[in-house]
């Protein structure tokens, strides 16, 4: 996103009277911030100005001396179809309107309609050509799943297939103004996500990040919109809202999902009309900052129970990106595993221990609540205790067990009864047998690890094997 004009291609305003197009454009920019506004007053230069330029939107008239709006209608069909032209002319007749739509004109005003109605008219079209070219960079992305700027996610260690896809959908995404939602499990890395956003938008302001758990609504508008000197009892001086420090950079809110309904009206209406006023201040500010918000919770249902309002869901999902849980990126755990041994021991002034074989098989049978946080803090903690050559897997099988959370494997779990596609059900002890032989295979022959992912005692296992042995 470029912060200093709006919006990130260039709108092209196309008249022989500079009266009009000076006019125009300054209702464009004072009713609307739409600064990136250039001006062509002949004609017979439109054509060099999208070949030099970024243009997305014309606003064309149609009767000028030496090319006619009409010809350049054509041309501009012609060999910029990805170019939306409003025609703003002061003809009224049906026929020319009629030709002009037939020429691919995206819109038509009167020179004597509302001034208002026609910046309006420009605004939805600009929001439109966004939105298309955001799908358009996305399915490009999607296709190739190729990174432009790879160094961006640096800190997000992964292998996964899925997270590949994310970081093409989110370099896709960082330079549109519009809101970005960040969901999935605590400690799966919603905030590095924010961050790598925040850099690949060119945004040069801060990136400020704001935990709204817990903020009463009084204190959620105090820390976001900020006072004036006086706005209540013990507002001594003027407080900067966080809004303000992120001008020109990111505003990051996190756990939006626990957020007051009061709340929620104040920042659906900061999001609609890109305006706020600090407590106490019948002065309007302007919200100069993108949007990205985060939140472990599954805000759907929070949607559909009425706890979250449908708008604003609406409006903060216009991007949205689901990070899967440690447990569903199955290549990623032996991956992180080593890396996190590694900078364990390097922080710790220490040689990097070698894991024992058993150990992946292990934490392939743990959920992982807290993701990679959890990972992270359990491969610290069994460094920190280390001596010798070979890690010792007392600290992670303590951890594991002194957890509330089930047994679970890295493949996912069936939600749905796995027997019902049978068309003959095998036998108990068919099933038992396959069930055996599928945990020893996942736990590479470690009994203690298969009858943890059967949910069973070690001796338990032993006796059954015994039995499907016979
Ligand atoms: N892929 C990853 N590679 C390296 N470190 C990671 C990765 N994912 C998460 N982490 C680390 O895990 C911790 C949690 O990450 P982060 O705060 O981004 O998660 P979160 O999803 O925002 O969590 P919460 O919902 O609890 O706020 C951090 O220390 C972060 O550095």
């Amino acid at each position: 996103m470029n912060n200093d004009l709006y919006p990130a291609f260039g709108v092209l305003l196309v008249d022989d009277e500079p009266a009009w197009l000076r006019s125009l454009s300054l209702a464009l920019e004072s009713n609307s911030g739409i600064t990136n506004v250039v001006l062509c007053k002949d004609s017979r230069e439109v054509m060099g100005i999208l070949e030099r330029q970024n243009i997305g939107l014309i606003l064309l008239d149609l009767t000028m001396p030496h090319l006619c709006g009409e010809e350049l209608l054509t041309l501009i069909g012609e060999q910029y179809p990805d170019i939306a032209t409003i025609v703003v002319s002061g003809l009224n007749q049906v026929g020319t309107i009629v030709t002009c739509m037939k020429l691919g004109a995206y819109d038509y005003y009167v020179k004597t309609d509302d001034e208002e109605r026609i910046v309006c008219g420009v605004l939805r079209a600009i929001k439109l050509l966004e939105l298309q070219r955001d799908t358009k960079e996305m399915t490009q992305r999607f296709v190739t799943c190729e990174l432009k700027h790879p160094e961006a996610f640096h800190a997000i260690c992964t292998v996964d297939r899925a997270m590949q896809s994310i970081f093409a959908y989110i370099e896709a995404v960082a330079q549109s103004p519009l809101p970005l939602l960040i969901t999935g499990e605590s400690g799966v890395g919603k905030e590095l996500l924010a961050k790598a956003a925040h850099d690949l938008s060119g945004c040069k302001g801060e990136l400020v990040a704001v935990n709204v758990a817990g903020l009463d609504d009084t204190v959620f508008a105090d820390t976001l919109f900020g006072h004036v000197r006086g706005a209540f009892t013990g507002a001594e001086s003027v407080r900067r809202g966080m809004i303000e420090v992120a001008t020109n950079g990111t505003l990051f809110l996190d756990e939006i999902g626990d957020l007051s309904t009061a709340s929620q009206v104040k920042l659906l209406r900061l999001i609609q009309e890109g305006e706020y006023f600090p407590l106490g201040s019948d002065q309007p500010k302007r919200l100069k900052a993108r949007i990205i918000v985060a939140t472990h919770q599954n805000l759907e249902t929070k949607e559909a129970s009425g706890a979250f309002r449908r708008d604003l869901f609406y409006r903060l999902r216009t991007h949205h990106v689901l990070i899967p849980p440690l447990r569903k990126r199955i290549d990623d755990l032996p991956y992180l595993l080593d890396l996190f041994l590694e900078e364990a021991a390097r922080t710790l002034g220490k040689k990097k221990p070698t894991p024992p074989p058993s150990l992946v098989p292990l934490l392939s049978t743990y959920s992982f609540p807290g993701n990679i946080r959890e990972l992270k803090a359990m491969i610290y903690d069994a460094v920190s205790t280390h001596k010798g050559h070979m890690l010792s897997m007392d600290s992670f099988l303590k951890a594991i067990n002194n957890s509330s959370e089930h047994p679970v494997t890295m493949a996912s779990v069936p939600e749905h009864n796995p027997f019902a596609c049978f068309e003959r059900l095998p036998t108990f002890a068919n099933a038992a047998t396959y069930l055996l032989e599928e945990a020893l295979t996942r736990a590479k022959g470690n009994q203690t690890l298969a009858a943890r992912l059967l949910g069973i005692s070690q001796p338990s296992l032993w006796k059954r094997l015994k039995l499907a042995r016979r």
